[in-house]
């Protein structure tokens, strides 16, 4: 599965909707660039009357007064151009950071079903590289669109102005330049857009390759991956190959339209001369405005060009705002605690059942140990019962509520997950607890710690509470990330916990440790503990065990051991290891 990306129709609608937006610094922003335009435009004009005037035969005053209205005209222009840069890039700026809040926002409510399903490396290119080509695009590109369509448009109106005749000649470069540009620009977005899906996909294989890397070397799958990012490679490769061919048509195609006018100018323009029809100076004024529109259009174009790519990746960040949400609020709160899975099933594949109807109530307030072998979908139960993903088949609900139908933000102050996989953000390490509750003071933050065995640590840290950890700070064990994330569970206080080898990355005896003192904490709690280490189980108050994707047992850890079936089988070979 990949992500979406957004139709034209919606480009265009969410294009316009920012051109509204920002519609009056736009405005200033047209004006101070066709100042500058217009003044650029005085150069040549002042020019031919000069040629003209020498012609007929003229005084050291007309020149130097044509010579300070030229001076005039380039200070004014510089100074219009000044400004006009500025609240150009202000206004790109602006716009961009827009874009990047929206965008934000979007990635940080997807459904976390559908990130996995579409793999990182997609999203990655999207938060990446087509954020980068965007922001390139609308930081100058917009800009300069706006600053070489203003000047191409004035200097075509003053050349008429000054002579239509002559002003004639410069439509020879027309025909070709839209021929190629058209021709280009028609092809130019499929080859983009496949340029970024290709690299995405080779971006989520090498980040892949690099974090599976001892998998793969223990396996023996080098060959593999190697021969999967060669196929990613040639793939990238082509499409690259096919924007270079695509470009490779249209730069002569360019250039030629930019000689034949000004040729064309001189040469149509010294024939209406000589017919009488036109001045030597107008002809003057023609051909330099000829040469200097050359720039604005090449500029146009690679701008046009650019902002195919910046729009192919602009459909990209807005297409992940097409993916629906994976549940909707609904206006129902639970009264009491009690979470009920009923014919329970999920599908990670469609067709392909790994829960197969499981029923399970959970009685407040009691500890559930989940038991079974790799595989058998005892994550999977646990992500159902925190409602991570919604059930493909069946429900969970807490006192008659389904859990999808609970706003996010509510259903983690009823059920929260911990898996053995934590990451430590950049900051304090009081700013990693307080992500479970914003308004925890320093001693609330302290019990959390003590209750997951984790205050001494933490006090023998240079800044305590206050120590810079995550990337470029103090590095944190696996071990103590897990310990910060049962602190922030217990400072979330839910009613219901669900523990994936939660603490599995302590050594045996700390863990067990840690697994009585969190339960004194969490003593009225109903914890459901997925585990790997049977004394979870005997701790416990119930024990299920799943295989293949049902409850094949459940009931007190003496009755499964007396009944003599999976569970005593499990409970005897543990104890003999
Ligand atoms: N993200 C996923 N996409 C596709 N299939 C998945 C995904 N996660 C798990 N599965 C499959 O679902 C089945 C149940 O997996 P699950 O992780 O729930 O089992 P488990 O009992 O927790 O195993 P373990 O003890 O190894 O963690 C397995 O066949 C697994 O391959």
């Amino acid at each position: 599965m990949r992500l979406p990306i957004a139709d034209a129709a919606t480009l265009r609608a969410h294009t316009l909707a920012l051109v509204r937006r920002h519609r009056r610094p736009l405005a200033g922003v047209l004006v101070l660039h066709a100042l500058a335009a217009l003044a650029g435009l005085a150069g040549p004009w002042l020019l031919g009357r000069l040629v003209d005037a020498v012609g007929r035969g003229t005084t050291v005053g007309f020149v130097d007064r044509a010579t300070a209205w030229l001076v005039a005209a380039v200070l004014v222009q510089t100074v219009a151009i000044r400004y006009a840069q500025r609240a150009s890039r202000v206004l790109g700026e602006t716009v961009f950071a827009d874009l990047r809040e929206e965008f934000v926002t979007t990635v940080t409510r997807l459904p976390l079903s559908v990130v996995e399903r579409a793999g990182t490396g997609d999203l990655l290119g999207r938060t990446t590289n087509d954020i980068d080509r965007a922001q390139h695009s609308v930081r100058f590109g917009v800009p300069r669109i706006l600053v070489t369509s203003a000047t191409v448009v004035l200097t075509a109106v003053a050349a008429v102005a000054v002579d239509w005749r002559v002003a004639v000649a410069l439509l020879v470069g027309v025909p070709t330049l839209t021929a190629t540009a058209r021709w280009y620009l028609h092809r130019a977005a499929a080859g983009y857009l496949r340029e970024s899906a290709a690299y995405a996909t080779l971006n989520g294989t090498i980040s892949e390759s690099v974090e599976g890397a001892r998998t793969t070397d223990a396996l023996g799958l080098g060959h593999r991956r190697r021969s999967r990012i060669d196929d990613d490679q040639r793939e990238a490769f082509a499409a690259e190959s096919r924007t270079l061919f695509l470009r490779t048509v249209l730069f002569p195609g360019v250039d030629v339209s930019f000689v034949l006018p000004v040729a064309a100018s001189l040469l149509w323009g010294a024939w209406l001369v000589s017919q009488g029809l036109s001045t030597a100076g107008a002809v003057t004024t023609v051909a330099v405005y000829a040469l200097q529109i050359r720039h604005p259009i090449g500029e146009l174009i690679y701008w046009l060009d650019e902002i195919q790519i910046g729009a192919t990746s602009l459909a990209r960040i807005l297409g992940v705002g097409s993916v629906e949400p994976d549940r909707t609020a609904g206006a129902e709160r639970p009264a009491g605690d009690q979470v009920v899975a009923s014919d329970l099933r999920y599908a990670y594949r469609e067709g392909h059942d790994v829960l197969h109807g499981i029923d399970l109530a959970l009685q407040p307030g009691e500890r559930l140990a989940v038991v079974g072998p790799s595989g058998a979908g005892k994550s999977t139960l646990g992500r159902m019962l925190a409602g991570i993903h919604p059930p493909t088949g069946g429900r969970v609900a807490i006192d008659g509520v389904r859990l999808v139908d609970l706003p996010l933000a509510e259903l983690r102050g009823h059920v929260a997950l911990v898996t053995q996989e934590h990451h430590v953000f950049v900051g304090t390490l009081a700013d990693n607890l307080r992500l479970a509750d914003t308004e925890a003071d320093d001693a609330a933050l302290r019990r959390a710690l003590a209750a997951v065995d984790a205050l001494a640590w933490v006090e023998a840290l240079p800044g305590g509470l206050s120590t810079e950890v995550g990337s470029g700070g103090v590095t944190l064990t696996p071990g103590q990330a897990q310990q910060v994330a049962l602190a922030r569970l217990v400072l979330l206080d839910p009613h219901t916990l669900v523990l994936d080898e939660a603490t599995s990355l302590l050594d045996p005896r700390a863990a067990r440790h840690l697994e009585q003192s969190l339960s004194r904490v969490l003593s009225g709690r109903t914890v459901v503990a997925i585990a790997h280490r049977l004394y979870t189980a005997h701790d416990a108050d119930r024990v299920a065990v799943v295989d293949d994707g049902r409850i094949r047992e459940i009931g007190p850890h003496e009755e499964l051991v007396a009944a003599g079936g999976d569970y005593a089988d499990l409970w005897r070979s543990w104890q003999q290891e």
